[in-house]
């Protein structure tokens, strides 16, 4: 028997994400058969009552995809169970592990990073980190270069790093994965992806809700650590790494960890000009009245809600190409893209009023909606004496959109890496040196932040960000992308 644990396996992260997750997979048959799910946390309740409001998150997740089957969740039932346990104390742990018996086990973490070397320890103790045991541990592992490394040490004492899954749950959308079958699937875009031909690329991640309820985690980590030290770098080393051999997880994230050391430090003189630091005040979002950070916090904070910072690269392939990044919270619009924007023409031959062609653009989009587009320059029909041209953007996911095609469903991206991590598979997950590479440069922007005293400035929610966002592209003469995928 296998067993699948989940510590925190009544938490926000559990009841949204991970147990919808694993309902789709044995729904679509992807899970072993013989898979027992316990679910391990300190609140005393029995089993049947944690299967019932399992049950109740499944239910809602699947009749809104259609796929709410009576008969699958008789099978998913029976593989659950729910043990009250302290994750941090061994002895406590003991009946868990009489409970998973002797196959392989495979525990992830959802819980707060701060009690990871604890359990890690604690499973060790209990005789949960047998070598073919796995751990899956969530992101931010750790608030810095130096807390990443207490918490990984204690990791690397129970488990050698093949048994350890950083999960970065970016890795697990489909369009992120797409994008490594669009660069090294074709033979016709690697030979444009480069500092030849691409005159910048920007990656944008804007939320509409605001921090909320979350703010005791979030106080303490803000917008750069939440989601740039780990899910932005991420697309980023997607975009710049070099052609790994082949898939292998090692392959991989080889080439992403030489992206990451080829990161440009931000020195403290620069942090001004090349990072942006902001903070939502009350405004309109979606049409209704939204509280500011500070207000939702009760207290004055110095936390940033929002950060922009240009990157730049030093190698070959992407000398003189910067990477414009940018994420907030309390955004007009939920949209996640990547824009690769391509250089103008070096010459243009029509000379016509309404200006000059458009560069070529790719957005390779993964939230609302999951596409990957190019925008080209075509003909205007008709017969004007001046030939007229127009952009239009070609759809490269037309697939799935033939009207003949009922589109996939939409997955939830720890359905990927919960398979994945079952099997063994560690290519979507983040391997410790490329954390500590991540952890380094971005410590390097909040030292530059605290010497210099860089506060966040103010952004109105519902707006895109602070003033300053929109400076950092003017100063080099761009923009960011207003076009939709
Ligand atoms: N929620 C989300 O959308 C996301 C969450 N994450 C990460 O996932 C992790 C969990 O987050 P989230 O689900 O939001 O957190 P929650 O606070 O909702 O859940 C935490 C869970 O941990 C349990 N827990 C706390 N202490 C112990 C302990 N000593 N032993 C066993 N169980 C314990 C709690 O239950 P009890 O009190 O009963 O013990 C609870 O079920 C964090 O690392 C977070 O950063 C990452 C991305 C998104
Ligand atoms: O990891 C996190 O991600 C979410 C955004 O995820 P998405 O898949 O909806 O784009 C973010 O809201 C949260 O703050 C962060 O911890």
């Amino acid at each position: 028997m296998a067993a699948l644990v989940l510590f925190g396996g009544g938490g926000d992260l559990a009841m949204r994400m991970l147990l919808p997750s694993l309902y789709f997979l044995d729904h679509d048959g992807l899970l072993p058969d013989d898979l027992k799910i316990i679910g391990a946390a300190r609140s005393e309740e029995s089993a049947a009552e944690y299967i019932a409001k399992v049950r109740e998150t499944c239910e809602a997740k699947a009749k809104a995809d259609n796929v709410w089957d009576e008969a699958v969740w008789k099978r998913m039932e029976a593989r659950l169970d729910y043990l009250a346990v302290d994750a941090t104390s061994a002895e406590s742990l003991k009946p868990l592990k009489d409970k998973v018996g002797q196959g392989s086990v495979t525990s992830f973490l959802a819980v707060s990073p701060s009690l990871y070397a604890k359990i890690v320890t604690a499973m060790r103790a209990a005789g949960l980190a047998e070598v073919d045991d796995r751990v899956v541990l969530e992101k931010p592992v750790g608030r810095d270069l130096k807390t990443f490394l207490e918490i990984d040490d204690a990791v690397a004492d129970a488990f050698s790093e093949n048994q350890v899954f950083r999960i970065d749950h970016y890795l697990g959308k489909e369009t992120v994965q797409n994008l490594i079958a669009l660069r090294f699937g074709n033979t016709v875009f690697e030979p444009l992806w480069n500092a030849q031909n691409i005159d910048h690329v920007q990656i944008t991640v804007g939320e509409t809700v605001g921090v909320g309820d979350r703010w005791p985690y979030y106080d303490e980590y803000g917008a750069l650590r939440d989601m740039l030290q780990n899910h932005m770098l991420q697309l980023l080393c997607l975009v710049a790494m070099e052609p790994p051999s082949d898939l292998d997880p090692e392959s991989v994230r080889n080439e992403k960890v030489k992206v990451l050391r080829s990161l440009r430090p931000i020195t403290h003189d620069e942090a001004e000009r090349v990072t942006v630091r902001g903070q939502y005040v009350g405004g309109l979002v979606d049409g209704k009245l939204v509280k500011g950070y500070d207000e939702e916090r009760g207290q004055d904070s110095d936390t940033e809600t929002f950060v922009a910072i240009r990157a730049d690269i030093d190698n070959w392939r992407w000398a003189g190409v910067p990477f414009f990044m940018r994420t907030g919270k309390r955004l007009p619009e939920k949209r996640t893209e990547i824009v690769i924007q391509f250089k103008p023409l070096p010459h243009s031959i029509f000379d016509y009023e309404d200006g000059e062609p458009q560069a070529n653009k790719m957005i390779i989009e993964l939230q609302p909606e999951e596409d990957i587009s190019l925008t080209v320059m075509n003909k205007k029909a008709g017969l004007d004496s001046r030939m007229q041209l127009q952009p239009i953007k070609m759809s490269l996911s037309w697939g799935f959109r033939d009207k003949h095609d009922t589109p996939p469903r939409r997955r939830i991206a720890y359905e990927r890496l919960l398979l994945d991590a079952l099997k063994g598979d560690s290519t979507l997950f983040v391997r410790r040196d490329e954390a500590e590479q991540a952890w380094k440069w971005v410590d390097e922007v909040s030292e530059a932040w605290v010497d210099g005293d860089v506060k966040p400035q103010e952004y109105v929610a519902g707006t895109w960000g602070p003033d300053g966002s929109d400076m950092l592209m003017a100063r080099t003469g761009r923009d960011w992308n207003t076009t939709d995928a």
